[in-house]
């Protein structure tokens, strides 16, 4: 299926987020998801409602509208027909609990937060919209209270945001624009942490019941774009990001490879770390036997050599090809296959070598990638990737390392040599082992 301005069915809208976009209010937020656009403000008022006088906790309240003129044919103001519609109440009640979920408001002391989300364009997903925009203005808000009045810290515990998903043909989408959403036979919005808590789930499949299974990958769907989304919050909010985060966590990538490195700073770049390299921390050239007899144990190696040598999260990743018609060969072998020190062409006219005289149907290969994280109290954990393909006649492409030029991927009829390294890294064996990994990393750290 293609979708409406080609995008990927897990991609986002453009997301912009303008704060102080007007002048009076504590914080205030443009936020833009496609052509989907609403002003976010959050106003402070020095008192609280009557049942909680005298109780020291503060309030948190939301408020949601949409202009006449926000949608396709004009829309009678509510306040003209005297009366806010059962839909309003709902999205106005969500844009509360959700902003209430990770709000400290004990520490906030007997003060409301008034958020207002005033849609000014709608092309879908305006109440999912709503709560990322209105969670910066709120953080731009609290942050004035937290200075002016010497709190001992900021009163927000963690980033929230959300974002819609759905069901069209089958085909599961991310962040529904208008015309989708009037389409998709299942839609949801998902309220997400950035700690990967969910705070609300909302899902209807009215006249198209969904499964477990299905339920399961949009909420997977949801949680790429929460994340991306809260990335974006954090961008925009700079420093305050900091305040509400704490320090960022540092891993050091323990590779050599300067090519896996960036692999996986990028596929890291969405998560609340900082990725240094062995480089960064001043070690250059360290050079690590890998003599386990599975990827595992060689990742595990790497990752604890370098933990123990800079007192820092490890991550280690141990890859390599495997095809079938060699029985598995070169495995774990990979890289020093035509020899010690041998360079990537070696290792690839090695292998075309091997191959010599076998038809494309017989030379199925997978990719493999183990990756291993050590603390330093030495907990550790690996997790692992694969991905299928077959071996090229000849090299093709410039992307990439390794043997990529010569792995054609099951379902692309492309080796990774041509493909982008944005869809690389979305297939590949690394990326699927990342995914693992970050889930793990996240109930940990
Ligand atoms: O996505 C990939 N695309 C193409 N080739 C790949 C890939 N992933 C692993 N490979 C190949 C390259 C190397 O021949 C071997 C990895 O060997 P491996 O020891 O894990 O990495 P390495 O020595 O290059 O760096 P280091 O050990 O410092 O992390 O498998
Ligand atoms: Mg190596």
């Amino acid at each position: 299926m293609k979708r409406i301005g080609g995008r990927k069915n897990d991609q986002l809208r453009e997301v912009k987020i303008t704060r102080d976009y007007t002048k009076y209010a504590e914080g205030s937020v443009l936020i833009e998801m496609g052509d989907t656009k609403v002003i976010c403000n959050a106003s402070i008022e020095e008192k609280v409602p009557p049942f909680l006088k005298n109780s020291g906790t503060g309030w948190i309240t939301a408020e949601y509208s949409m202009l006449p003129r926000a949608t396709h044919s004009r829309k009678i103001r509510e306040s003209s027909k005297g009366k806010l519609e059962g839909r309003t109440q709902e999205i106005q009640r969500l844009i509360g609990r959700a902003l209430r979920s990770v709000i400290d408001l004990k520490a906030l002391g007997e003060r409301t937060i008034w958020i207002d989300c005033d849609v000014i364009q709608a092309d879908g997903g305006t109440r999912t919209a709503s709560i990322t925009g209105a969670f910066v203005a709120m953080a731009d808000a609290v942050y004035k209270v937290y200075k002016s009045k010497g709190l001992k810290k900021m009163p927000i515990t963690s980033f929230v945001s959300a974002v819609s998903v759905g069901i069209i043909n089958g085909e599961k989408i991310l962040d529904l624009c208008y015309e989708e959403d009037s389409n998709a036979q299942v839609d949801m919005n998902i309220v997400m942490t950035n700690k990967g808590e969910f705070v609300e789930i909302q899902g209807t499949g009215e006249e198209f019941p969904f499964t477990k299974e299905e339920l399961d990958s949009l909420i997977d769907l949801g949680q790429i774009g929460n994340r991306n989304l809260i990335k974006a919050q954090r961008e925009a909010l700079g420093d305050i990001s900091k305040l509400i985060l704490g320090d960022e966590v540092e891993v050091v990538i323990a590779t050599s490879n300067n090519h896996k490195l960036t692999e996986i700073g990028k596929i890291l770049s969405e998560f609340n770390v900082k990725v240094l390299s062995l480089n960064d921390l001043g070690f250059k050239d360290i050079k690590i036997d890998e003599t386990g007899s599975t990827f595992e144990e060689n990742a595990l190696i790497k990752a604890r050599e370098v933990m123990k040598r800079t007192g820092k999260i490890a991550i280690a990743d141990d890859s390599g090809l495997m095809v079938d018609i060699l029985g598995g060969r070169p495995g774990i072998y990979s890289a020093r296959f035509a020899g010690e020190n041998s360079t990537d062409k070696q290792n690839n006219e090695k292998l075309l070598k091997l191959l010599n005289g076998y038809p494309l149907e017989k030379r199925s290969a997978r990719f493999v990638s183990s990756i291993a994280v050590v603390f330093p109290d030495k907990r550790e954990f690996t997790v692992k990737g694969t991905c299928e393909g077959k071996i090229a006649l000849t090299p093709v492409g410039e992307n990439g390392f390794g043997y990529d030029p010569l792995f054609i991927v099951d379902g692309y009829d492309k080796t990774f040599g041509e493909l982008s390294s944005e869809v690389k890294n979305k297939i590949s064996h690394r990326a699927k082992a990342m995914e693992k990994m970050k889930v793990e990393l996240e109930k940990r750290i």
